[in-house]
């Protein structure tokens, strides 16, 4: 089966996404959707908003656009067109979210891929099977040093913001309180602190520094801090997107004490990120091949699903 796959949204993550796509044997990228009309690509470019024009032509179309507010706009306009594959990570919202991507999806008879990539996407998976395994499970998720790519699309989208980005700090003492099982006492907020490099007209740092320390699940529960820098800093200092992290989760066992560790160390966040949702892709185009409609988010998909090896080869291989 060759998966005929598109993009929406020509940033970071849509750059990786094309690279990704080409690099699989199953599949063929049939264009690219943007708002502008000149991209640096050799990708067939479509306008955004004349996607359903195209919708018999795509299997899957990866939705590479902004969590916090792109997709909550836009996601399920295409979910009606299309099967989906996308990387929302707001997770306070992701029920709404699925919800609302569940409805449009059943309507157009089409499959929604939500909230793959790593966070949520692989730490989902891991935080499920390692925790199902203890009665009593310890467990934390840590994340970088390194850009978070929602973080600072969120802090893009304050007005007045030229540039920015947002590295995320964890605290490396618990980290290895987590490790030793010494975890109950440690939350995220209180584990990470979250730091903002903005270029923006000096008239506007006040309510920018504003509008980020106080935004609602991105960066009100944490620490939080805002430094303005000049575009020539920018420049010079903030193009790499390395990222990582770890779930960490310990428990008795009877008497036995084991842990489970899941770590990323990511060079591009964008990539790895691509290279989840595009497997994602291959498990979404596959399940609307069986007849499948609606929402799945990655706990509810066989592993095999992400392959472009044959089931019976994987049992050989993997098992
Ligand atoms: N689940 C996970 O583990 C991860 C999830 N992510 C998610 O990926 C998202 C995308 O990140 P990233 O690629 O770095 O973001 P970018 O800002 O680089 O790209 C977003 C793209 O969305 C398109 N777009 C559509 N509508 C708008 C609009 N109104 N304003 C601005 N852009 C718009 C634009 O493409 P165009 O101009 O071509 O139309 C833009 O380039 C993040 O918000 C994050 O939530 C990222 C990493 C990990
Ligand atoms: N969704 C995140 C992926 C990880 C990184 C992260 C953080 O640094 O807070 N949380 O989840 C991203 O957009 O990079």
């Amino acid at each position: 089966m060759i998966i005929r796959a598109a993009i929406v949204g020509y940033g970071n993550l849509g750059k990786s996404v094309e690279k990704l796509i080409r690099a699989q044997p199953d599949m063929d990228l049939v264009g690219i959707f943007s708002r502008r009309s000149e991209l640096d690509t050799d990708t067939p470019v479509f306008p955004s908003a004349a996607a359903a024009d195209h919708a018999q032509d795509i299997d899957v179309l990866f939705l590479c656009l902004g969590s916090a507010t792109d997709i909550p706009e836009q996601a399920a306009g295409y979910a009606r067109h299309f099967t989906t594959v996308d990387t929302y990570d707001n997770h306070q919202l992701i029920p709404d979210h699925y919800a609302r991507m569940d409805a449009a999806a059943r309507e157009g008879r089409h499959v929604a891929m939500i909230s793959t990539g790593w966070d949520p996407g692989l730490f989902s998976l891991n935080r499920t099977l390692a925790a199902a395994l203890f009665p009593d499970a310890q467990q934390n998720t840590f994340w970088g040093k390194g850009l978070s790519q929602g973080h600072s699309d969120a802090v893009r989208r304050v007005p007045g913001v030229r540039r920015g980005v947002q590295y995320t700090i964890p605290n490396e003492d618990a980290i290895v309180e987590a490790k030793a099982g010494r975890g109950a006492e440690i939350s995220a907020t209180s584990a990470h602190v979250r730091e903002c490099y903005v270029v923006a007209d000096e008239a506007d740092h006040a309510d920018i520094r504003e509008a980020i320390t106080t935004m609602p699940d991105y960066f009100a529960p944490y620490d939080t801090t805002v430094h303005f820098i000049s575009d020539e800093v920018f420049e010079r200092d903030h193009q790499g997107m390395p990222h990582g992290g770890h779930v960490v989760t310990s428990g008795d066992l009877g008497g036995s004490r084991s842990s489970v560790e899941f770590v990323l160390e990511l060079g591009s966040n964008p990539d790895f990120t691509a290279a989840s949702q595009v497997a994602y892709g291959r498990a979404a185009a596959r399940l609307t091949a069986e007849g499948k409609t609606g929402a799945f988010t990655v706990l509810e998909v066989a592993p095999y699903l992400l392959s472009p090896v044959a089931l019976e080869e994987l049992i050989r291989r993997d098992v």
